[in-house]
């Protein structure tokens, strides 16, 4: 278990918080593209990709620092829902509609790793899942040792009742320690059907970064940062497994009320 903390950001305005937000997103780009070519993040549902699109297809300041290099980028989904990838609860479909398709031509080409759409109307989203995992060992373990993959870059979000990924509370899929990737069938979030990433798999990336905005989020980040009964709610336990690699980046109406100590930048 980590033992530093987090690193809490509040921003006063969606502006702001993309403004950083772009910053921590090239910064973890580039070191990833001096160590090994590529970029290799995985994203979430919810507001997270309007949020990443407001980051990412601001202008550049022309630097080599503020230039995403999109045809390096390997994106894959934090969680996705068992649907057919032009479905409106597609979180794949969703990146494409936010971001994806508004990157202009000169910034490249990402390589996109959706779930298996041959899979997604079995009754067990298992074989989804065993399906990803094996996308991801073709990225991640080119050699046989690899245990876990060690993504640059995880950008989660955190739903009202603490989950992220599709980890939800008090849930067995929390004690999953070999899977890379997990089956959930009865998501309490709709739909129920899901695929997700197993916390080791979070807490074991580069960086890793939550984005929580907004009023209703204030009861549940007050519970993983400040109370102990937060203490095993799913984002408090990425928090807990890897400690300053992770960063929050939320507005101040979602930490309204909050003690723990907060950053205005990077
Ligand atoms: O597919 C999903 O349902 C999401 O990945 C989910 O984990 C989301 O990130 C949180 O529910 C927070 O959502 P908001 O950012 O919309 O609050």
């Amino acid at each position: 278990m980590a033992t530093a903390h987090p690193n809490l950001f509040s921003f006063p305005n969606s502006d702001a918080l993309a403004q950083q937000l772009r910053v921590y997103v090239l910064r973890a780009q580039n070191t990833a593209l001096n160590r090994h070519h590529s970029f290799r993040l995985a994203v979430s549902g919810g507001s997270l990709p309007a949020n990443l699109a407001k980051a990412l297809l601001a202008p550049s300041n022309g630097t080599p620092e503020d230039t995403p290099q999109f045809d390096k980028w390997h994106i894959f989904f934090a969680d996705e829902r068992a649907v057919p990838l032009d479905d409106e609860e597609s979180n794949y479909r969703l990146l494409k509609d936010e971001l994806i398709a508004k990157i202009p031509a000169e910034l490249g080409t990402p390589v996109i790793h959706p779930i298996d759409e041959k899979h997604v109307h079995d009754d067990d989203p298992q074989e989804l899942a065993d399906l990803y995992q094996e996308d991801l060992m073709r990225e991640f373990a080119a050699k046989d040792s690899v245990k876990l993959p060690v993504f640059d870059l995880i950008l989660l979000g955190c739903g009202p009742d603490g989950h992220t990924c599709s980890l939800f509370p008090g849930h067995e899929l929390l004690r999953e320690k070999d899977a890379w990737v997990a089956a959930e069938s009865n998501s309490p979030k709709p739909p129920p059907k899901r695929i997700t990433l197993t916390l080791p798999v979070v807490t074991h990336a580069v960086n890793i970064a939550f984005v929580a905005t907004g009023a209703g989020k204030k009861e549940i980040l007050k519970q993983i940062f400040d109370l102990d009964e937060g203490s095993s709610l799913p984002s408090a336990l990425v928090n807990q497994g890897a400690g300053e690699r992770v960063s929050w980046f939320t507005d101040h109406p979602a930490i309204d009320g909050v003690s723990f100590p907060r950053r205005g930048s990077l």
